[in-house]
Order: structure tokens, then sequence, then C-alpha cells
């Protein structure tokens, strides 16, 4: 069945998900029925292009990769340019927009409104970006439902590792009373590093240049992106809203080379902890560094990996981990909902 998809930001995880797209066309088709075709891209600063017909991806890529711009990209009569992403959005024959602009850890916009009128023009939605789910996950969640449409957020926290569809689906049944992880793969990486040795500064740097950290990194290293997870958690997996302005946050911009080895001389490791925790109806969450023992399984999450744990009252703690953040990894986290959209159109769901 074909699927025409639109990109809404176009930056290292939208190129991740097209090059999935185009390397595993065949197989994606033959194994899930899962025929994408990319009509459009709407972003910030490399432009916009929309083709009802269907952009070449090979030549999308090579040319945000070659000129940082899709403008130049050559195509069939009906091809325009210039849309905004609302314009994308709301006017093109797109089925899914595949939202990937940055997220803002204050308003969670512009990407809320680009859910939003998504839903309204009867359009699906995947999204890796936090700010949606975050702040306005009931309103979407029901919008989308009532305009019998897809809305598939399982990057959004842990990258492309099933933090969020693996409880809801293998984990069904249970009570989760406690969820605890490290939520955010920029920091655990710093924190790893430096426990080699290295700076707080060059770990961060390095951090950036592998894809792992937000477009301002502050969001990272104060806690707030996995603020933005917690409040996931609490309100999708515990079915309580819970806003990230309650939730405690604390990052690791404080955190010196010296408490990291102190902390290791101590049999401990400084790891920065997201926990969820239902406390007879009330849920309570916070974000901070946490000494924890050295044989915690946490303790030896190394790297951008994420681990959580989910405190269940049937099955009891059941921990996953895998990575948190990399471009490849979340732009499997959207090739995961795009073959979820497909099975529930297949069964006629939406
Ligand atoms: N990288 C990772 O490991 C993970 C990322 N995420 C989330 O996925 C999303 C994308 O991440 P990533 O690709 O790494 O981020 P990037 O910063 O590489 O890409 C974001 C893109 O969105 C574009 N953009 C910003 N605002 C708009 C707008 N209003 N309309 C259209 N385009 C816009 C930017 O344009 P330009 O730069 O051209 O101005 C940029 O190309 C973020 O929300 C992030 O939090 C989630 C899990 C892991
Ligand atoms: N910046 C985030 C990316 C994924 O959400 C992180 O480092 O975990």
């Amino acid at each position: 069945m074909m699927v025409n998809i639109a990109f809404v930001g176009f930056g290292g995880v939208g190129q991740a998900l097209a090059e999935i797209l185009l390397q595993r066309k065949d197989s994606l088709n033959d194994s899930y029925g899962l025929d994408a075709k990319v009509v459009a891209v709407a972003d910030m600063m490399k432009g916009s292009v929309y083709d009802p017909d269907g952009l070449d991806v090979e030549k999308l890529l090579e040319a945000v990769r070659e000129d940082g711009s899709v403008e130049n990209l050559s195509g069939g009569s009906r091809m325009k340019r210039g849309w905004n992403s609302l314009d994308t959005i709301a006017h093109s024959n797109a089925d899914v927009i595949v939202e990937v602009t940055f997220t803002d850890v204050n308003t969670g916009e512009p990407a809320i409104t680009h859910c939003r009128t998504a839903f309204e023009n009867k359009k699906s939605v995947v999204t890796t970006n936090k700010g949606p789910v975050a702040l306005a996950y009931r309103e979407l969640a029901e919008l989308a439902k009532s305009q019998g449409v897809f809305f598939g957020f399982e990057g959004t926290v842990m990258s492309g590792t099933p933090a969020l569809r693996m409880p809801v689906e293998t984990l069904a049944g249970n009570q989760i009373k406690e969820i605890k992880g490290i939520l955010n793969g920029t920091t655990n990486y710093i924190l790893t590093e430096m426990e080699k040795g290295y700076s707080y500064q060059d770990s961060l740097e390095k951090a950036q240049k592998l894809g792992y950290a937000e477009a301002d990194p502050t969001s990272d290293v104060e806690g707030y992106d996995a603020r933005y997870k917690a409040a996931i958690l609490a309100n999708y997996l515990m079915g309580e809203p819970l806003s990230h302005t309650e939730i405690e946050c604390e990052g690791i911009s404080e955190v010196t080379s010296e408490q990291v080895q102190e902390a290791l001389l101590d049999g401990k490791k400084l790891r920065l902890l997201a926990r969820v925790k239902n406390e007879q109806g009330i849920i309570k969450a916070s974000v901070k560094p946490e000494r924890i023992d050295a044989d915690d399984p946490l303790a030896g999450v190394m790297g951008a990996t994420n681990a959580i744990v989910y405190e269940c009252d049937l099955a009891g703690p059941i921990m996953l981990t895998g990575a948190g953040a990399g471009l490849k990894e979340t732009g499997f986290s959207l090739l995961i909902d795009l073959i979820h959209y497909q099975k529930e159109k297949q069964l006629a769901k939406i």
C-alpha cells in the first residue's frame, strides 16, 4: 500500500529516516506492505520542496549533503517550492507527516501546532519531537482519535529502544508502580567520558558531533530533555496528567570531574536519573544526578546508551536498555511507527 509522507524538519533524524526508506525500500514493501513515497520536505534553513508525484530520495539526500539545501532539486512539472511547514501539512497530499523539528523545552512549539494542524486535516503524524507529547499528549491523542488518524511517538523516549510500546503491549496487565532510568544519551555520554578522565566541555562537544545532543544542548545538560521524557512516561504510561513544571529538575552542568572521580573511589557512579512514581494515585517525578552503587545495573550503562526499569506489580522489575540517542537509531523509531501506521491501516482502524 502506497503511503505518501512529508518531512517537516529535515535535520539529522529526518535524513536518517529518508536513508533507511531508500536502503530498505524493497524489503519494507515485501515484509510489511509499506511502500513509502516522500512527497515533501519543509525545513527552516534547507528550504522546502513538494512534488505530489514523489521526490527522488537519493537526489534529495545528495542535495542536502552537497548544498545544504533542497531548493534546487529538480523534479516534475507539478513540483512546488517555498511552502512553509503549515502549507505543507495542510495542502500536500501526504498521508503521514514526519514531524522532526527541534524540541522546544518550554512551549513545545511549533511542533504542537504542526501536529494539531495535521490531525485537523486528517493526516497522521509520526514524531520524535518530545514537546507535543510532553505538553499536549491528551489533547493531541484525542484529536487524532476523533479524526481517525495515527499518532506515533516511539522515539520521544529512548530513541529507537521501545521504551513506550514495549510496556504498553508486552507488559499489559501489570500495574507499573515506578519507572526509573537513564533517559538522556548526551548526559550519560558526558558522565561516562568524565569517568575515563575527559573534561566536561570536550565530552559535550563530542556528544554534539555524534548527533546525540539537542540543537541547544542546554536542554540536555540542565535535565530539561529528561524532564520532558519523565512527563511523557507519566502521561502516557501511568495515565496521569503531570506537567513538566511539577517535576523536580537538576542537570549535570554543575557536576565536576572531582565529583565523578570521588564517586568512583567510593565504589559509586554518578548517573542522571529520572524517576516517576505512583504514590497512591499521586504521580511524583524527579530528574537529578544520583550516586548509585557500582553494582547497580544502571551503573553499568555507558555512553549514549539509556536504560529504564519498570517496577511491575505482577512481573517484578523489568529493565530495558539500548540506544537513547543517535541518528540511525532515532530514524528507526520513526520507521517502527510507520510500520504500525501501516498495520492499523491494513486492519482498517484508521
Ligand atoms: N538526535 C537524536 O538522537 C534524537 C532526537 N530526537 C528529537 O528529534 C527531533 C529532530 O532531531 P535532530 O534531527 O537531531 O535535530 P536537528 O536539529 O538536526 O534537526 C531539526 C531540523 O528542524 C528544522 N526546523 C526547525 N524549526 C523548524 C520549523 N519551524 N519548520 C521546519 N523545520 C524546522 C531545523 O532547520 P535548520 O537547522 O535548517 O534551521 C533542522 O533541520 C528533535 O525534536 C529531537 O529532540 C529524539 C530522540 C533522539
Ligand atoms: N538529546 C537527546 C536525544 C534524544 O532524545 C539525548 O541526548 O538523549
